[in-house]
């Protein structure tokens, strides 16, 4: 399966997390939080491909490292149509293939979850919601069908209306976004990857 990864520039991405840092330090924290997401993600043997959506490549190419394709957003700058453009992309290169939605804040992030959720999915549309129920952080397309990304606030709700049928298991590295300082400092009591734990020094939390 591919996966679409969307990111704003990282000076301006995460708002609500300002104040856990130094503001000089909130773009390195945001890069961190990515970095350990993707490098989950990319020790998955499922993922096949995993392209990043970004609004500003440049301010991001330290992530292709991981071995992530970075592309920049289409002209309508929206989180949804990041990731319809990413999955486009990815259809246009295997028109069959199993598109997946992921959110870039997921620290603690193993790849143990996400094959999980692969597997408890079963090529069906699918989500897994946040931790608090309402956003979410995974949406699968079924094989071969349109991601229609319902991201945004109350998006749990919108995705599973559109059809998607709510995974059921655990998954806790995988409903732990950062959103907010206390997302945060869950995170780190469920243990983070060695990028954002390198900034356990500098967080005020
Ligand atoms: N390329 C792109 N990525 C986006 C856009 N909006 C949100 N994202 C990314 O999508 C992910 C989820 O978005 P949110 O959790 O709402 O993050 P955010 O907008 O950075 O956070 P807040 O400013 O706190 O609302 C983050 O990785 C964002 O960087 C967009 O318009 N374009
Ligand atoms: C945009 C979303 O993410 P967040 O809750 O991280 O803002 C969402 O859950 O649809």
């Amino acid at each position: 399966m591919d996966l679409v990864v969307p990111m704003k520039h990282p000076r301006d991405g995460k708002s609500r997390l300002r104040g856990a840092v130094e503001p000089a330090h909130h773009p390195g924290l945001v890069l961190a939080l990515a970095k350990d997401t993707l490098a989950a993600v990319v020790s998955s043997a499922q993922v096949r491909r995993v392209l990043l959506v970004a609004a500003d490549p440049d301010a991001v190419k330290t992530l292709s490292e991981l071995g992530v394709e970075i592309v920049e957003e289409p002209a309508e700058k929206t989180l949804n149509a990041a990731f319809r453009h990413g999955a486009a992309l990815l259809k246009a290169d295997d028109p069959d293939t199993i598109v997946g939605a992921l959110q870039a804040d997921l620290p603690a992030l193993r790849a143990g979850d996400l094959t999980a959720a692969l597997a408890e999915a079963a090529g069906r549309r699918a989500f897994v919601a946040d931790r608090q129920g309402t956003g979410t952080t995974l949406l699968l397309a079924a094989a071969g069908e349109p991601l229609d990304p319902r991201f945004g606030p109350g998006s749990a709700r919108s995705h599973a209306e559109s059809g998607a049928i709510p995974l059921r298991q655990a998954l806790p590295t995988l409903r732990s976004d950062v959103d907010t300082p206390d997302d945060l400092a869950h995170v780190r009591a469920l243990g983070v990857g060695k990028h954002t734990s390198a900034y356990r020094a500098e967080l005020f939390i």
